[in-house]
């Protein structure tokens, strides 16, 4: 997972952006390339509205002085640009390693298009080697829990789920406010049923699986980057 192809793959995308247009910015270390060089063609004259992903994105880009807005002030975007922790058939996806799912997905259906970068080590053939995120509502923890392996034994993970914890052994907590149950599949068969079974949990407040919502991907490897359509 070299930085020079996560940059590489920034780099195509942002022959995508176009001045005047309205950009989510994701969040992770391949959006993080994105976020730079868009910066740098900001500091150029270059005129855009972005909305970020997560705290950690708003800093980077205010930092850089890219003009920011919220989904509250507009309601559409043309394009989102972000990475992804598995790139699967028909460019589904599995999302929030760094636990930004939630702001991630609302951005990407928010937007007229969205596009995913990332180097080659990220295109699975099938979804569910990557441990899936849940972000789910501290209330209830335990019941949630509870909802949560039922649905895994019906889809035949292979894995466990464990609480997500930070760097000092505490519960990670998201921009939101929530908890992340990462659920370990090994293969998930059936995303849209497996979907819809999570989302139907009253305590999950959102999964890590988009579907249906990327549109192209730049994945970059030694040999140049690939471009996947959906
Ligand atoms: O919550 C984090 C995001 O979904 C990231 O876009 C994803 O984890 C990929 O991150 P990275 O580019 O660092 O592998």
């Amino acid at each position: 997972m070299s930085e020079i192809e996560k940059r590489q793959a920034a780099a195509c995308a942002l022959e995508e952006v176009r001045s005047g247009m309205r950009i989510g910015l994701g969040t992770g270390s391949t959006a993080r390339h994105f976020v730079d060089l868009l910066g740098e063609r900001v500091a150029n004259g270059f005129e855009c509205l972005c909305v970020p992903t997560s705290e950690t994105t708003a800093d980077q880009a205010a930092a850089l002085n890219i003009p920011l807005t919220d989904l509250e002030t507009i309601d559409r975007l043309d394009i989102t640009i972000d990475g992804a922790d598995e790139i699967g058939p028909g460019l589904s996806l599995i999302k929030g390693g760094g636990g930004a799912l939630l702001r991630e997905k609302i951005v990407a259906a928010a937007s007229d298009r969205m596009v995913v970068i990332a180097d080659s080590s990220k295109v699975v053939e099938a979804l569910g080697r990557f441990p899936l995120p849940v972000e789910v509502n501290r209330f209830g923890l335990g019941a949630t829990r509870r909802s949560l392996e039922l649905v895994l034994v019906e889809h035949q993970a292979q894995g466990a789920l464990n609480l997500r914890l930070n760097s000092a052994g505490n519960p990670f907590v998201t921009d939101g406010g929530h908890l992340i149950l990462d659920a370990l599949f090994g293969r998930i068969s059936a995303p849209e049923a497996l979907s819809q079974a999570l989302l139907n949990i009253p305590g999950v407040v959102q999964h890590g699986l988009f579907l249906g919502l990327c549109k192209r991907a730049y994945v970059a490897s030694p040999d140049g980057v690939r471009t996947l359509n959906d």
